[in-house]
């Protein structure tokens, strides 16, 4: 078979090169491992994760009052988690469906197996006996959880975030999440919503060390109130399943752990070491990561690689984006380059995100800023909705009345984030523009012009006193 493109791997950045090149006009093929249609996104990462964060909101809210019966504990938290991940599964399947109908109607054509390269223009597809020859590739193999190799997982009690999709028990009494990334701390917070008393270890001494430094401590004071314990400066030395049931985890420092299960979360390793790569002449870092350059193309000029497994942020949407740009290049076609502005969600209970920079890293940059806070708790939205706990700050020059920075925290964040987005990219001027706009009420949007008004006010406060 003879393509224009042939991408391999059919996540979100897969699948976004494969649809910009049939709109090209294109001749284009998906390579993707059997019954992995849609990439980790949809089967093992986002989507799942995602649905069982919103079916354990709908459960806290619908929560039988038996449960508190003790002699019902056990067949209420086993139906609890059937019903977590049958919902999971409908919406994989679902979505699944979606982006298959997406490559049919953009007549796309999927090669089931793994791919691997015999040479820089052609790849052999497991199972089939014509090899595929195409004029340019986009590798978007993403990743895998990095498992260490002393760790003997089970998948029922020493798991990984794979793992936790094929629980087929109730939802764990106890749980030791290692690793607070975000992988980490977005199960972490579930499970302690859903009662589970979980401890989370991490090495650093920061959870989510990327976050303004006032919304993360706010962050893990509210997962404390909701059964999480934080580990930090803690490397994890051995775990062990124990005979019956749980796992034990033996700390540097000398403690140890005792949980019902283990949930590994210390980072994902690129897909790269069955691929073939040697023979095109690519390498790949220790990482199993791919180096590129800014128009995604690799050291071999017509193989591109996007998403996870040429590095980056690690979020589906700037994947999808990079699939995108890349095919672009790859064709000769005007294009932008991947946008400065990036805004990050974690989807925990209770949600964060931001866009721009922290106070922290303002103060380091020696630019000066002042504060705007809004509270959840005196929006009429956060009354009416039990959100009391909420927060949005934002960041503002004083000087031009810019916008630096975005953070949330609470509900909606993830979705709130993109008007502080807007307004940054609008420049100069971004918070006269929320002082003087009309939001809708009751509404969470409302805090931006809360915090708006309470940044304004402290600009004018400090000219004032300056005078
Ligand atoms: C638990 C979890 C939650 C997440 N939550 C979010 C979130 O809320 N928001 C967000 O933006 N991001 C989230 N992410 C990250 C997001 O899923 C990834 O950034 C995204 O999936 C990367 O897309 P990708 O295109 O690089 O490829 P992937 O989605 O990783 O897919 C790559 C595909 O390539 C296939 N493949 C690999 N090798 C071969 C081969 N040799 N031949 C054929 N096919 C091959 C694989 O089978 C896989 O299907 C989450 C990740 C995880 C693990
Ligand atoms: N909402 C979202 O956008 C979202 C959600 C989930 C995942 N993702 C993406 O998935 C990717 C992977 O996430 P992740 O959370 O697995 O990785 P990560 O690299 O972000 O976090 C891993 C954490 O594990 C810790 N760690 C590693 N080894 C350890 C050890 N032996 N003992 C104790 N702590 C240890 C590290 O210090 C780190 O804090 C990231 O790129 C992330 O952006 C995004």
């Amino acid at each position: 078979m003879e393509l224009d493109l042939l991408v391999i791997g059919s996540g979100p950045g897969g699948q976004r090169a494969a649809i910009q090149a049939a709109k090209l006009g294109k001749r284009v093929a998906v390579a993707e491992r059997r019954n992995r249609l849609g990439g980790v996104s949809i089967h093992t990462g986002t989507i799942p994760s995602k649905t069982l964060r919103q079916a354990t909101l709908e459960q806290l809210a619908t929560r039988p009052l038996d449960v508190l019966d003790p002699n019902r504990v056990e067949e209420t938290e086993r139906a609890a988690m059937e019903q977590l991940l049958d919902r999971a599964n409908a919406v994989v399947a679902a979505e699944t469906a979606i982006t298959r109908e997406q490559f049919r109607r953009n007549h796309v054509g999927l090669l089931p197996g793994d791919a691997c390269f015999e040479d820089d223009h052609t790849v052999r597809i497991d199972g089939s006996d014509d090899p595929i020859r195409a004029a340019r590739i986009v590798i978007a193999t993403g990743t895998r959880p990095a498992r260490p190799s002393t760790v003997e997982f089970d998948d029922r009690t020493i798991i990984d975030s794979d793992g936790l999709l094929k629980l087929e028990s109730r939802v764990p009494r106890t749980m030791t999440v290692v690793g607070a990334g975000v992988i980490g701390v977005e199960y972490a917070s579930m499970f302690g919503a859903l009662g589970t008393k979980v401890t989370v270890v991490d090495q650093r001494d920061r959870v989510l060390s990327f976050l303004d430094t006032e919304i993360g401590e706010a962050f893990q004071y509210l997962l404390r109130r909701r059964n999480v314990t934080f580990r930090l400066r803690e490397k994890v030395d051995a775990v062990e399943a124990l005979k019956g049931r749980g796992a034990r985890l033996k700390l540097a420092s000398g403690k140890e752990i005792v949980s019902e299960a283990v949930l590994y979360a210390t980072g994902r390793q690129g897909d790269t070491d069955k691929l073939g790569l040697g023979a095109t002449g690519l390498e790949c870092d220790k990482r199993g990561r791919i180096k590129v350059d800014s128009a995604y193309r690799t050291a071999v000029p017509h193989i591109f690689a996007v998403g996870d497994v040429a590095g980056g942020a690690g979020l589906a949407a700037t994947a999808m984006e990079q699939g995108r740009i890349a095919v672009l290049n790859a064709f000769d076609q005007p294009v932008t380059q991947l946008p400065q502005l990036i805004p990050y969600g974690v989807y925990a209970i209770p949600e964060l995100a931001m866009v721009g920079r922290t106070e922290e890293q303002l103060t380091d940059d020696a630019v000066p800023y002042v504060a705007g806070m809004a509270r959840f708790s005196e929006l009429a939205r956060g009354v009416i909705s039990g959100d009391r706990d909420g927060i949005l700050k934002l960041l503002v020059s004083p000087e031009d009345r810019s916008v630096l920075g975005v953070h949330v925290l609470g509900t909606s964040a993830t979705d709130l984030v993109h008007i502080g987005q807007a307004v940054m990219a609008a420049g100069a001027g971004g918070l006269d523009f929320l002082v003087t706009a009309v939001f809708n009420y009751p509404t969470f949007a409302e805090s931006y012009k809360v915090a708006a008004l309470d940044a304004d006010n402290r600009i004018k406060a400090m000219k004032a006193f300056g005078e």
